[in-house]
């Protein structure tokens, strides 16, 4: 029954983490960055309203400048997002031109997200570009966040960014296969946990940090994003980017990954 609301998503919110879209010392990983677009394109053109959250601007500014490791500040992780995001929109507009999709640059903060009258015109924004058939492209307005307006994460953000345009879905890929019953880093032999209905607190102490110089919060980031998803019935997958051909496959109704699904009285509320 569940494949069922897969099949049927039509706006699907689609996060890409920093450990998939830049190489281990930052560059963007092009090949991967093309087999996300191609997909896209795909759904795109099949009718489908897809809203790509991306993560890379601070990775990529770390792999442009040279930089080596995690940024130490703030101020820095801001220089290098500045850096980083352009060539992040470059590629992305390049790649998605090859497939007549156009897209369009969406940068939010928290306070954007919780102010009333910004929220109202981030929201019919994007609902517009959907009418017109643009592809939003979001992420954290990184280079003017402090610690008191920043979301912090991009999985967080893509939840809220799912709320906010009434999505069907929301489809976080990263560099594992989904969520585990503990770090597949320490526990190679441990087999993903395919549905998830309830947010226990023995989920919580399994999911660890990130595995990335340029990735924020690991699992406990993305589990965050499956409890803002839960207050409003949307459903999540967390799936491996890696994997040829995901996004279809997942919306074909077979999920290689996490399926977050909210049986228990969880009534789907609209309205952003
Ligand atoms: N229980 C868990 N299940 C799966 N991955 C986990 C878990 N705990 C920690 N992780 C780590 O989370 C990483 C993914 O998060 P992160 O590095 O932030 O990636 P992304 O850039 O895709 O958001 C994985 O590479 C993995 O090492
Ligand atoms: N806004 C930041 C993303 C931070 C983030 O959440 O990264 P990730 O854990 O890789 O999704 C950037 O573009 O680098």
């Amino acid at each position: 029954m569940y494949a069922e609301e897969l099949r049927r998503a039509r706006r699907v919110v689609v996060k890409v983490g920093t450990s998939l879209v830049t190489h281990p010392n930052g560059r963007l990983h092009q090949g991967r960055l093309e087999m996300l677009v191609r997909q896209l394109s795909d759904l795109h053109a099949a009718g489908l309203e897809p809203v790509l959250v991306t993560s890379g601007a601070v990775g990529a500014g770390i792999g442009r400048l040279g930089a080596e490791g995690r940024p130490a500040s703030l101020t820095e992780k801001q220089a290098f997002a500045a850096v980083g995001q352009g060539l992040l929109m470059h590629s992305y507009e390049k790649l998605f031109a090859e497939y007549g999709v156009t897209v369009a640059q969406i940068l939010l903060t928290r306070e954007d997200l919780e102010h009333p009258e910004r929220r109202a015109n981030a929201r019919a924004t994007m609902q517009l570009l959907l009418e017109w058939r643009v592809l939003p492209i979001v992420n954290e307005n990184d280079t003017v966040t402090s610690e008191e307006i920043r979301v912090g994460d991009n999985d967080t953000l893509s939840a809220r960014v799912a709320v906010l345009v009434d999505a069907d879905l929301l489809i976080i890929l990263s560099d594992v296969d989904g969520l585990f019953p503990a770090d597949p880093r320490s526990r190679p032999d441990l087999e993903v946990l395919s549905v998830v209905e309830e947010l226990s607190e023995e989920l919580w102490s399994a999911a660890g940090g990130a595995g990335t110089p340029g990735g924020t919060g690991g699992m406990r980031t993305k589990l965050e994003a499956a409890a803002i998803c839960q207050e409003r019935g949307i459903p999540m997958v967390i799936a491996s980017g890696h994997r040829q051909g995901v996004l279809t496959e997942i919306l074909s109704g077979e999920v290689p990954g996490t399926l977050f699904r909210w049986p228990h009285g969880t009534a789907r509320r609209r309205g952003g």
